[in-house]
C-alpha cells in the first residue's frame, strides 16, 4: 500500500480529486439509484462532500480512508462534531448520518459495516495499482447485500499523456475485475475543466464514466 504517496497527496493545499461540492453523478443519479436506501458505502473516501449529501437526504453515509489529515479536515470543514470511538481496526467517528472510519480498507470487514444495497465508488478503484484492484473488487463485493449494486466511477484518458493514480480503468478491464457481474455503463462526463492540474498536463481528454455492477446470481 502507498502510504507515502497519499500521505504527500494529502500534505499539499489542493487536490486534484477533491470537488467542493457533491459528484455530479450522485446528484445526478440520487432519485434513480440512491433515494430510499438506508446506508451507502463509500470506500477510499478521502474528505469528499458526497457523505455531506447523502447525510443531508437521511441516509447513513459509512466512510473508509486512512488518512487521518482528510478526516480530520473532513469534519473541520463539516462544522459537524462526530463521536469519537477506537476500535480494533482504526477509529470510527459517528455523526446524526455519517460514518466515518479511519481505517484501511482492506481490514474492515462486513462484520464491522454490516451489508449494504448500494455502494459508490468514486476516485477508489482508479486510485489503486493494477496488484490491488482484483483484491480490492472482491472485498468491495463481500460488502453487498444479495440485491445489491455498486455505482462505481472510472476514469478515461489517453494513457500515453498521463500515468497515474488516477488509472485508466476500461469496461473490460471491469469485466475482468468483476466475471460474475452484469456490467451497465449509464453515463460520463469530461472533468478536464474541473482542476487546473488536469490543464497543466495539456490532457487531450480527461472523462469520468459511471458504471452500474450487479452481481450475477
Ligand atoms: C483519489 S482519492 C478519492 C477520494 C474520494 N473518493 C473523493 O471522491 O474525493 C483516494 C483516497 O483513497 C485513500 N486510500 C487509498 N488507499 C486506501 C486504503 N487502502 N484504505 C483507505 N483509504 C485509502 C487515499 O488516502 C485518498 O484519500
Amino acid at each position: 500500500m502507498d502510504y507515502d504517496f497519499w500521505n504527500n497527496c494529502w500534505l499539499r493545499p489542493t487536490q486534484p480529486f477533491h470537488l467542493s461540492q457533491a459528484h455530479h453523478f450522485l446528484v445526478k443519479y440520487y432519485q434513480q439509484y440512491f433515494d430510499g436506501k438506508d446506508k451507502v458505502l463509500l470506500p477510499l473516501c478521502g474528505k469528499t462532500r458526497d457523505l455531506l449529501f447523502l447525510s443531508d437526504q437521511k441516509i447513513d453515509a459509512v466512510g473508509v480512508e486512512f488518512n487521518q489529515h482528510a478526516v480530520e479536515e473532513f469534519w473541520k470543514e463539516s462544522g459537524i462534531r462526530p463521536e469519537i470511538t477506537k476500535v480494533d481496526n482504526g477509529v470510527r467517528y459517528d455523526a446524526a448520518h455519517i460514518h466515518l472510519w479511519l481505517s484501511d480498507f482492506f481490514q474492515l470487514h462486513k462484520k464491522d459495516t454490516g451489508s449494504f444495497q448500494l455502494i459508490f465508488d468514486r476516485a477508489a478503484i482508479v486510485a489503486l495499482p493494477l496488484e490491488l484492484r482484483h483484491k480490492y473488487a472482491s472485498h468491495l463485493e463481500s460488502f453487498l447485500s444479495p440485491d445489491g449494486q455498486i455505482l462505481l466511477v472510472t476514469m478515461d484518458y489517453d494513457p500515453k499523456e498521463m500515468s497515474g493514480p488516477p488509472f485508466c480503468i476500461s469496461e473490460r478491464d471491469l469485466h475482468e475485475l468483476f466475471p460474475h457481474a452484469e456490467i451497465t455503463e449509464l453515463d460520463r462526463h469530461s472533468i478536464l475543466d474541473s482542476h487546473p492540474r488536469w490543464k497543466e498536463l495539456e490532457l487531450s481528454y480527461l472523462n469520468e464514466i459511471l458504471y452500474k455492477i450487479r452481481l450475477k446470481h
